[in-house]
């Protein structure tokens, strides 16, 4: 049988929460997965029905017990968990063909970083599911070895995807400012000196994670920062992906500085990001245009990455269902910055469309299948 027409039976564990949920839409839409087994926590038991009741053909799926016996025995698993809850789990799946774990447990290569931003125990980092990073000429990673250059000569990390058997997918924040800086930083138009700032909506939070802030009257109307002054978790997960853009290993991460703050505002989905730092000597020297050809370089093959057209900004509502993100870059010369913004579907591009492309690219499967570039505005 012709790879395309392979069917891979799929469970998802967290299957109850926004993630999982965006996993098990785009998996229904998908030509070659069929999701057999969906499993969760507090819900064991329960019909998708009461979870999911925008997709009709998993009503009659029933909720299991998040175990390794109940999701061993699948091609595929995708694991949709609070954080610290998958790397064990993770590590009792042999017999799994490809495993995909959404939440944070493998994604960060320097066990320190885990340390300082999570605790807990550090498991081994996983092929990084992110197609489209820049893994830089002269890193010293090991991953850079294998990953392919674009028709451009742009190495990026989608041959490291081929074939994989274990994928970490990225943090949702984390893809917002990576897509929108990496190419800055891999032409050594931006050093240092990074600052994101992004408007993020409630789904971020996860179902259960932020109940406590999903009250509509506590959101709508409201504007509010959280995990500030260097504290958020992704800030080690987007250094590490600027240092493999510059060409550089995770443990040289820390020449990055990032000043990163994320402001919650009354979207369901969405992140728009706006990551800016002083232009380089070598950027002073280059026009505009010189620049712009630098990021249109860079994702000129990319099917999901739009650079939009000259002055023409990202929007949210642009991007929401789909697995695009769309980017336009500002230079300011009066104050020596150059921008970058960035509009992404953190449930879709920023999580589970994300994975699954990357999961496509892992079975040899076509990158976009199951997957779109068009936005359900408004
Ligand atoms: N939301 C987002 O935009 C993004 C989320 N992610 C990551 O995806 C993962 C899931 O996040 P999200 O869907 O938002 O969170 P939710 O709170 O919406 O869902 C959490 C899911 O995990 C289950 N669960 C909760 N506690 C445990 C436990 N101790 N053991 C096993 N299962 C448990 C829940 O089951 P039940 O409902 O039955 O209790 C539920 O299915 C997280 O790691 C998150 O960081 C990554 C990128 C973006
Ligand atoms: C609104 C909100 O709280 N968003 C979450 C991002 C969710 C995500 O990408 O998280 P993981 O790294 O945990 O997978 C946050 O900023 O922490």
């Amino acid at each position: 049988m012709h790879k395309c027409d392979q069917k891979y039976t799929v469970a998802i564990a967290g299957a109850t929460g926004y993630a999982g949920q965006e996993a098990l839409r785009i998996m229904e839409q998908h030509p070659n997965f069929d999701v057999t087994c969906v499993t969760g926590h507090s819900s064991v038991g329960c019909s998708m029905q009461e979870y999911a009741p925008h997709i009709p053909s998993i009503a009659g799926l029933r909720v299991e017990e998040t175990s390794a016996s109940v999701l061993s025995g699948h091609d595929i698993v995708i694991l949709a968990l609070p954080h610290g809850a998958s790397g064990k789990l993770a590590s009792q799946l042999h017999d799994v063909r490809v495993v995909i774990d959404l939440g944070a447990d493998h994604r960060l290569e320097n066990p320190l970083d885990w340390d300082e931003f999570y605790g807990g125990e550090y498991y081994e980092s996983w092929a990084y599911g992110m197609p489209e990073l820049i893994m830089g000429e002269n890193s010293n990673d090991v991953d850079a070895q294998y990953s392919i250059r674009d028709c451009v000569g742009i190495p990026k990390q989608r041959g490291n995807l081929k074939g994989a058997s274990r994928i970490a997918g990225p943090g949702c924040n984390v893809t917002a400012v990576t897509l929108a800086f990496q190419p800055a930083i891999t032409a050594g138009l931006v050093t240092s000196d990074i600052i994101a700032n992004l408007v993020v909506g409630y789904s971020g939070a996860g179902r259960k994670l932020g109940q406590a802030n999903l009250l509509a009257a506590q959101a709508l109307g409201n504007a509010v920062a959280y995990s500030v002054g260097g504290k958020h978790r992704h800030i080690p997960e987007i250094k590490q992906n600027f240092a493999h853009a510059a060409g550089l290993g995770a443990v040289d991460a820390h020449q990055f500085s990032l000043g990163f703050t994320p402001v919650l505002v009354p979207m369901s989905r969405g992140i728009m990001a706006t990551v800016c730092a002083p232009l380089s000597k070598q950027a002073q020297d280059m026009s505009d245009d010189d620049i712009r050809q630098v990021y249109d370089d860079v994702y000129a093959t990319e099917k999901f990455i739009h650079m939009l057209p000259e002055s023409v900004l990202p929007q949210v509502s642009s991007v929401i269902g789909s697995n695009s993100a769309h980017i336009q870059i500002s230079i300011d010369r009066k104050a020596n910055l150059m921008y970058a913004f960035s509009a992404i579907d953190n449930l879709n591009r920023g999580t589970a469309g994300q994975a699954i492309q990357s999961l496509n690219i892992a079975l040899g499967l076509p990158e976009d299948a199951g997957l779109t570039t068009i936005g359900v505005a408004p």
